[in-house]
């Protein structure tokens, strides 16, 4: 396992010790991760690796043993409001979405506001901009009258970004956030993501769009439950992880000045 923390700043997400069982087995076995401000992270590995346990014990949505800090503060003390202010999730596939379906689209992104809205106040003209602004930035603003049951899956992904990112945290978990996108909106998705870390966001997503993945800051390397490698997408030792884990049946390539891997 490589390590780079000596060279990041302090980490914005850390993570030590992280045990998580489901159904009484255990599926993550102790796993240290620290994450700089302003990184794009991409977690990678085979199916059943663990990346979306993972991804949810760090959105503090499952029980687990060790330590989640978030900012130097302890994931589990810190109030849900500020919880919920500072760090947005995409789940797998909209899951716990379907009855949601009745529901303007609009009001499903106005939901990512909530955590700074005051209790049954209006939303007020920062939270509207906020949602026109996610709402646009998926191209989804021309939906916001229609409801999410009228969506095809992909048109109803974009939504669900737009909500996550209506939220403007300092951190995004997301987990699939490509599932039903077509190239054009993967491509704006990868855009998006660039520009929250430069203004300074911490962004984590799962990906199985190996290429997407590695056009991120740094790669985690997932298999069995534990991370094998973590570094940045450019250093060889992440693509040699890259193909060990998916058993040499994956290749990196260099191609117009981006790292692609092609299933071989
Ligand atoms: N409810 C459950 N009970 C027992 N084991 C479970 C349960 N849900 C998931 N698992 C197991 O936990 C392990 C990790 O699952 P997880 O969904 O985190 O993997 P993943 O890396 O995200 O996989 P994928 O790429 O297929 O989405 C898998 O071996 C899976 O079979």
């Amino acid at each position: 396992m490589s390590h780079r923390n000596d060279l990041l700043p302090p980490p914005a997400l850390q993570a030590t010790g992280i045990q998580a069982s489901l159904g009484g087995v255990r599926v993550l076995h102790g796993i240290d991760l620290h994450l700089a401000a302003g990184c794009w992270t991409s977690i990678v590995g085979p199916n059943g690796a663990g990346k979306s346990t993972l991804l949810r014990v760090l959105a503090g949505l499952l029980g687990h043993g060790g330590e989640v800090r978030l900012f130097g503060e302890p994931l589990r003390e810190l109030p849900g409001r500020v919880r919920a202010q500072r760090l947005a999730w995409l789940g797998q596939g909209g899951a716990g979405e379907g009855s949601a379906d009745d529901l303007r689209v609009g009001d499903v992104v106005m939901l990512g506001r909530l955590p700074h809205q005051r209790w049954l106040a209006a939303p007020s003209p920062a939270d509207r901009d906020a949602v026109e602004r996610a709402l646009r930035s998926t191209h989804a603003w021309d939906w916001r009258d229609r409801t999410l049951g009228e969506l095809s899956g992909g048109e109803r992904q974009r939504v669900l970004l737009a909500r996550a990112l209506a939220v403007e945290a300092e951190l995004l978990l997301m987990d699939e956030p490509l599932a039903n996108l077509d190239p054009p909106h993967q491509a704006d998705w990868m855009a998006t993501t660039r520009s929250l870390a430069a203004a300074g966001a911490t962004v984590v997503s799962v990906l199985h769009e190996l290429s997407v993945a590695l056009a991120a800051d740094q790669l985690v390397v997932m298999a069995q439950g534990r991370i094998v490698h973590h570094g940045t997408c450019d250093d060889p030792a992440t693509h040699a992880a890259l193909e060990h884990v998916f058993d040499q049946r994956v290749r990196v390539h260099r191609v117009a000045g981006q790292w692609i891997a092609l299933p071989r």
